[in-house]
């Protein structure tokens, strides 16, 4: 049982300025300065009991998000209960305030009270529990409560080996930090020979500004990883539909896994129809990152529209919402392959994924976890990677605590790091 009550709430604004070397750059986002609205939530539990959560931003979003989460906490009232949003309806509540239900967010603190990380309180809570946590209304016609109950039962066999197997060997990750669309052809050669080195495998490239540079860029990553090595691209939702096709065309030669949103994240049937139109070159269609709720997923499911989910541990309304997605994927058998990277994506999508695994998938193939290789000094338990892989946090919650002082020095515009920039610029 939850105790305290909260007692203050406070939001702060802080921002990375990735955009000086070009990190996080890709065909639609050109300048991202890796941001995030960050919450920290107190309580009057005799433990000093805080909830930390994050908004991911690329800068500017911070402002609409800063102040939708400073009225959204208060508007839960003080009780705690509702801050967990581990019960159908207070996520039910949380995601559908009227005229703001499309803005992304999470719920701050989840996890925080019990003693165990998120991963493993999910994993130890029973099917009926986890049942209860779901908002079924408007997905019964793509997964009924009565089938993700089932689901989960038989996800419950052979969850302790593979519990066992997470510990030891973690879950599979795949790296986007090499090939930024803004990197120079030598940056991206030496950070591809570097992860190789380190034991990279799996290779993430954005492309989708120029045909004749994307051709270039994956020929020189192809000849540095070789044949066998997995390749994905990604195209940040630049094209057409007919374009996407066309492009992809001429990029099937260096073999990619994936073509990674290469449309407007709102076009279901546009997804369907490039994920037919490339089937026969053994090229998938992922998305997700930028889905922010169940329907829109319950969609692409419906309409074979993907075949890679993505799910954002920060762009679905909380953990819940999540939890219908990763139900929905098992049934209709589509790996889900996270994204992360940003400011704690990767910190906080490990714990959903890893419990994806052992209480529901069951199965690591085809399934892979994002990794970016920013800003993890900034928090206070960093993911820890270990051969290519994402091994299980072992402190209690989210892991989504921020050192206090890499807040106090990116607090947007007051801290340290910008009043040197803003200064800089003004000279
Ligand atoms: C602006 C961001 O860096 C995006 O490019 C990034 O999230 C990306 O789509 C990804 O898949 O990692
Ligand atoms: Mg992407």
């Amino acid at each position: 049982m939850v105790g305290g009550r909260v007692t203050a709430l406070s939001v702060h604004d802080v921002r990375f300025p990735t955009s000086l070397a070009g990190h996080g750059s890709d065909a639609m986002h050109t300048d991202p300065d890796y941001s995030a609205a960050y919450v920290i939530i107190e309580t009057d539990a005799k433990d000093g009991l805080k909830g930390y959560g994050i908004t991911f931003t690329l800068g500017k979003g911070t402002e609409v998000d800063w102040s939708r989460e400073r009225r959204c906490a208060f508007g839960y009232s003080s009780c705690f209960e509702c801050l967990m949003g581990l019960v159908g309806q207070a996520g039910r509540k949380g995601v559908r305030r009227d005229g703001e239900r499309n803005i992304a967010r999470k719920e701050p603190g989840k996890g925080r009270d019990s003693k165990d990380p998120l991963w493993k309180l999910l994993v130890d809570m029973d099917p009926k529990q986890l049942i209860s946590c779901i908002d079924f209304r408007y997905i019964t016609d793509a997964l009924t409560e009565e089938e993700a109950y089932e689901i989960l039962q038989k996800g419950s066999i052979g969850k302790k080996e593979r519990e066992e197997q997470m510990l030891e060997y973690g879950y599979p990750a795949y790296t986007t930090s090499c090939a930024w669309l803004g990197y120079s052809d030598q940056q991206l050669k030496k950070l591809c020979n570097e992860a190789l080195k380190e034991g990279w495998t799996r290779f993430k490239v954005k492309v989708g500004a120029d045909l004749e540079d994307d051709i270039r860029r994956c020929r020189v990553i192809r000849d540095i990883i070789g044949p066998e090595k997995i390749l994905m691209v990604d195209a940040n939702q630049r094209w057409d539909v007919p374009e996407a096709i066309e492009w992809m065309l001429k990029l099937a030669e260096f073999k990619p896994l994936w073509i990674e949103e290469p449309t407007s994240p709102d076009d279901v049937l546009g997804h369907a129809t490039i994920s037919k139109a490339l089937a026969p070159l053994g090229i998938g269609v992922a998305t997700g990152e930028q889905c922010q709720n169940r329907v829109i997923f319950k969609q692409l499911l419906q309409a074979e529209a993907l075949q890679f989910l993505q799910i954002d541990s920060c762009r679905l309304g909380s953990v819940n919402e999540n939890l219908s997605v990763l139900l929905m994927a098992k049934k209709f058998q589509i790996p889900v392959c996270p994204h992360a990277g940003g400011v704690g994506l990767c910190e906080l999508v490990q714990h959903l994924i890893i419990f994806d695994y052992i209480s529901i998938s069951g199965s690591l193939e085809n399934r892979i976890c994002e990794y970016v290789d920013h800003l993890h000094e900034h928090f206070k338990y960093p993911v820890v990677i270990k051969k290519a892989s994402y091994m299980p946090p072992k402190d209690a919650g989210y892991s989504t605590e921020m050192k206090e002082e890499s807040v106090k020095k990116h607090q947007f515009p007051g801290g340290e790091v910008w009043q040197k920039l803003l200064a800089a610029q003004q000279n």
